[in-house]
């Protein structure tokens, strides 16, 4: 065992000698013993022995040590007011960390203070505000299997709490895809491997799993589970996530009775969106080394105004929808809020002030809120009668009823507006929170201590005037309480019914036998109305809890609202256009259901390259059943990766119920959208084997059907050419012939736009590139048909390769052309000047590799007129597969040469001077 964990060794032997203190901490290993225990004492956090070196060593604070009758020990302490940021690191260091907490007053206790474990916390659960990101879920899931493979997932945080289940692993494995948990607990049988990366696995045993025990446990929260989960599997999930986050609470009143809003999903009312296609699409994060989260999708659209909607949103793009109906209503309620600017800025104007209500909730229903809390859920409820105004003129089906569904809760405001201060303390123990006017009591109590204080702040001028001593001073402080101060020099005044407290270097403090009466009172007053304010305000609370329920749909309508508001936003400021979306043919749809065949889109713009690039260029897109495979060529740097990526995001976005950047579109409602990046394009995520992307391959084909949208950019690039080309090939093949799927084929394998022309469904499109005297550039202007150059040897010299390298290189390609003129060309469909693909219209020979002279062992001679070297540089340029080249290869190959030509130039140059 970590020897951060369990019961320090050190103290195993003695622990019937050990310090009352120590032997409750040894407890509290023993029983925590797969947690790292903090332990109270005082203002800090303590961790001793095995512990306390993880914890000096993780959080970089120094290593002390505690010494009693029984022995020494390693001790490490973190501040208890700036604990948090510890905690982190050790959560990152994959701990989970039980914070046992001082449970009862020390001032009121004579032996050692009691103390328990008040919370666990673990990377999936947290609560803590500080520990979580505003704007994102934080799940934890659980996953079980039976009859199918079931998946739960939780936001502690927010309650948010989802239900599904698949047939089969790999269903699984997507699922979790679109949640991505930072933290699983596993039933029996189901193994790790199916979790997403970075997500830490935590035992928790198997008896959790257990049906009978997880069923009754399900039902307690959310009611009978008849017809709500789908299988023992899932009701077993739900049930050991719900133990484990009564768990994590550390067994102090462990009901989380907000947590009662259960959705169960059938992954199939979703478009199927697996990890892969998130990431390389860049939903939410872009594919650098470090992953960042500015220029991705989710960030171009995100104008919503609250944390809850920000959420939402993420959700939304994650799940896009497949029912028409569904998607055609959010289309509407986008359509209204942006031809209404009065009304999409009033509603956003609203948004903008409330808080995080679903946190605030959770926290309230937790026990955990302070009065500032309730204040702020009263602020955030507070402009749901504004928005409902707001939404008074609408006439669209979707936003009547969000109005509909927006309860006002007059109940809840009208009690924390009578009971709780307007601008209460942080503290609740300690008075401030609940008003006077709430309670008689109170009042009374108040009063008393009002009037007490009022004597007091009079008693000065009084006794000014009695003793006639015009310095004398009435104080407070907490050690002495109230006293009356009279300097030496006025001692001879001070009257007999003034008794001593305190002496001071040049002072006497007194007080009188009122003014110690009145101090009773004021304290007596005082503490009983701070107890009885708690009191207050902790029913107050349970109150405002019991409503958990309606305020969590209100925040779910806020939340709704507030993304439909940022999508009108983006579409009213980026010229976003309402998508026509229908019911794939295919699919046999009910009549007088609006069918879409294919995938029409005009002037297409890429969503996030539109915002970074300084004019863009639009593009068209023509998928349907006569044109179903679209294979695109162009040179590296053309556009085909942006291109692919637009037609996803553009779906996606009209699924998601957004408009989209494009003239017009009319769009099939996809099931599925796989794509499968370039291997060498996916360094960063480590996945670059390609091994890994014919897995992928494997599941695009075992899971496509004739409703999907397939992008497939450069399959069978990591391989020999000839092996690719096959595979591509056979792809392209079976996509046509049998799975029927919508299909996008960006390659540089030339060969295959052959292909598409020999396929009835299939069709070439290229990258225009525009060449002059200054060089290649790229109009990123897609069309159908082939491209009819490589332009290889422009874009090298655009890249600053030397003159007369580009020069003999143009020289050889003259050769070439001229030799194809006189040969019959299989190149298929390219027109004008070949390409550089050494292996032209051959499917079947692996092209030779000819050693070049000068660039391995053998130096070039020259034999008297530089024939020899023209030839290996020839040859050389010919082998050059620069169609599959990336730019590097390119640039590499090319400075090979000119080290060629260079090395031959001083051999052969009678003055080695005019070689440098
Ligand atoms: N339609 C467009 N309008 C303006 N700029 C574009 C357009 N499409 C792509 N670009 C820009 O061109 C560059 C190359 O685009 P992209 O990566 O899509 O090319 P590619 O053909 O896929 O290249 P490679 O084959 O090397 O992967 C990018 O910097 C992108 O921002």
């Amino acid at each position: 065992m970590d020897t951060a964990l369990g019961p320090p060794e050190k103290m195993v032997e003695r622990r019937e000698d050990l310090t009352p203190m120590m032997a409750q901490y040894y407890d509290l290993c023993a029983q925590y013993d797969d947690s790292l225990v903090l332990f109270q004492v005082g203002d800090f956090y303590e961790a001793f022995c095995g512990a306390a070196e993880t914890v000096a060593r993780q959080c970089e604070v120094t290593l002390t040590k505690r010494e009693d009758s029984t022995g020494q020990y390693a001790m490490a302490g973190l501040p208890i007011d700036n604990a948090e940021s510890y905690v982190e690191r050790l959560l990152e260091a994959g701990y989970r960390v039980a914070v046992a907490d001082q449970v009862e007053d020390p001032e009121e206790t004579t032996g050692v203070v009691e103390r328990a474990v008040t919370r666990i916390l673990t990377p999936g659960t947290l609560t803590e505000d500080e520990l979580l990101d505003g704007d994102r879920n934080n799940y934890v899931g659980a996953l079980a299997t039976g009859d199918v493979h079931a998946l739960a997932v939780l936001d502690v945080s927010t309650g948010d709490f989802y239900a599904t289940s698949v047939e089969n692993a790999d269903g699984i494995r997507d699922e979790l895809g679109r949640f991505d948990p930072t933290e699983a607990i596993l039933g029996p049988n189901v193994a790790a491997t199916q979790l997403p990366d970075g997500c830490t696995v935590s035992s928790f045993g198997e008896d959790p799993f257990e049906e009978k025990q997880a069923h009754e446990l399900v039902e307690s929260y959310v009611g009978s589970v008849e017809g709500l989960l789908a299988s023992t599997a899932e009701i077993r999930a739900c049930g050991a996530l719900l133990s484990y986050a009564e768990y994590v609470r550390g067994g102090v009143d462990d009901r989380l009775d907000y947590l009662n809003h259960l959705t169960r999903y059938d992954p199939h009312e979703y478009m199927l969106l697996d990890a892969v296609a998130v990431r390389s699409l860049e939903l939410f994060e872009r594919r650098t080394v470090h992953g960042d989260e500015s220029n991705t999708l989710a960030a171009v659209l995100d104008k919503t105004a609250s944390a809850p909607g920000r959420r939402t949103l993420d959700d939304w793009l994650r799940r896009p929808l497949i029912e028409r109906e569904a998607i055609v209503e959010r289309h509407d309620a986008v359509g209204e809020l942006r031809d209404s600017v009065s009304m999409r800025e009033g509603i956003y104007d609203q948004l903008r002030t409330v808080y995080d209500i679903e946190r605030l909730i959770s926290r309230i229903a937790r026990g955990r809120a302070n009065a500032r809390d309730l204040r702020s859920l009263k602020a955030t409820l507070d402009v749901v009668p504004r928005i409902r105004q707001e939404l008074a003129e609408s006439s669209c089906g979707k936003l009547n009823s969000l109005r509909d569904e927006l309860d006002t809760l007059d109940e809840v405001r009208t009690l924390i507006e009578q009971s709780v201060c307007d601008n209460p303390d942080k503290e609740i123990t300690t008075g401030g929170i609940i008003k006077p006017s709430y309670n008689d009591d109170l009042a009374r109590l108040r009063e008393t201590e009002q009037d007490g204080k009022s004597w007091i702040d009079d008693l000065e001028a009084s006794e000014r005037e009695r003793t006639g001593i015009d310095s004398l001073k009435v104080g407070q402080n907490s050690v002495h309480g109230y006293y009356i101060e009279v300097t030496d020099t006025n001692l001879d005044s001070v009257p007999d019914d003034y008794e001593r407290r305190q002496t001071l270097k040049n002072a006497e403090r007194y007080y009188t036998p009122e003014l110690k009466e009145r101090e009773g009172e004021i304290l007596r007053a005082e503490q009983r109305a701070d107890e009885l304010e708690y009191e207050l305000f902790c029913s107050v609370r349970t109150e405002v809890a019991d409503e958990s329920e309606r305020i969590q749909a209100v925040a779910d309508s806020l939340a709704e609202l507030d993304v439909l508001v940022s999508f009108a936003t983006v579409a009213a400021e980026h010229d976003y256009t309402r998508p026509v979306v229908g019911t794939a043919p295919s699919d046999s749809p009910a009549e007088g259901t609006l069918t879409v065949d294919g995938i029409h889109i005009e002037n297409g713009r890429h969503p996030v390259v539109e915002r970074t690039e300084e004019s863009f260029v639009p593009n068209g897109t023509m998928l349907d059943s006569d044109d179903q495979i679209a294979v695109v060529t162009g040179p590296n740097m053309s556009g085909k990766s942006t291109y692919m990526r637009q037609v996803a995001l553009i779906v996606i976005l009209a699924q998601a119920g957004s408009f989209v950047p494009a003239e017009s579109a009319r769009l099939q409602i996809v099931d599925r959208l796989f794509t499968r990046v370039g291997a060498s394009d996916d360094i960063a995520g480590g996945r670059s084997t390609f091994m890994m992307e014919m897995t992928e391959l494997a599941d695009i084909l075992d899971h496509a059907t004739d409703q999907s949208l397939v992008l497939l950019d450069e399959v069978g690039r990591g391989t020999s050419t000839v092996d690719g080309f096959a595979i591509a090939q056979a792809v392209t093949e079976q996509m046509h012939d049998e799975i029927g799927a919508l299909t996008l084929f960006a390659t540089h394998h030339h060969d295959l736009t052959g292909i598409a022309e020999s396929l009835d469904n299939a069709h070439n499109r290229y990258f225009r590139t525009q060449q002059d005297e200054d060089g290649v550039s790229f109009e990123h202007a897609v069309e159908r048909g082939t491209a009819d150059a490589s332009y290889g040897v422009e874009v090298a010299a655009t890249a600053g390769v030397n003159q007369s390298v580009v020069d003999r290189a143009r020289e050889v390609l003259d050769e070439q052309a001229g030799r194809a003129e006189t040969e019959p060309s299989e190149h298929h469909g390219t027109a004008g000047r070949t390409s550089l693909n050494g292996h032209s219209g051959s499917t079947t020979t692996e092209p030779k590799q000819q050693p070049l002279h000068g660039a391995d062992d053998e130096e070039p001679t020259d034999d008297g007129n530089g024939k020899r070297l023209n030839a290996d540089l020839q040859q050389a340029l010919i082998e050059a597969d620069i169609a599959t080249m990336t730019p590097l290869e390119a640039m590499n190959k090319l400075a090979n040469l000119q080290q060629v030509v260079e090395t031959n130039r001083r051999n052969t140059d009678p003055n080695p001077s005019n070689s440098s």
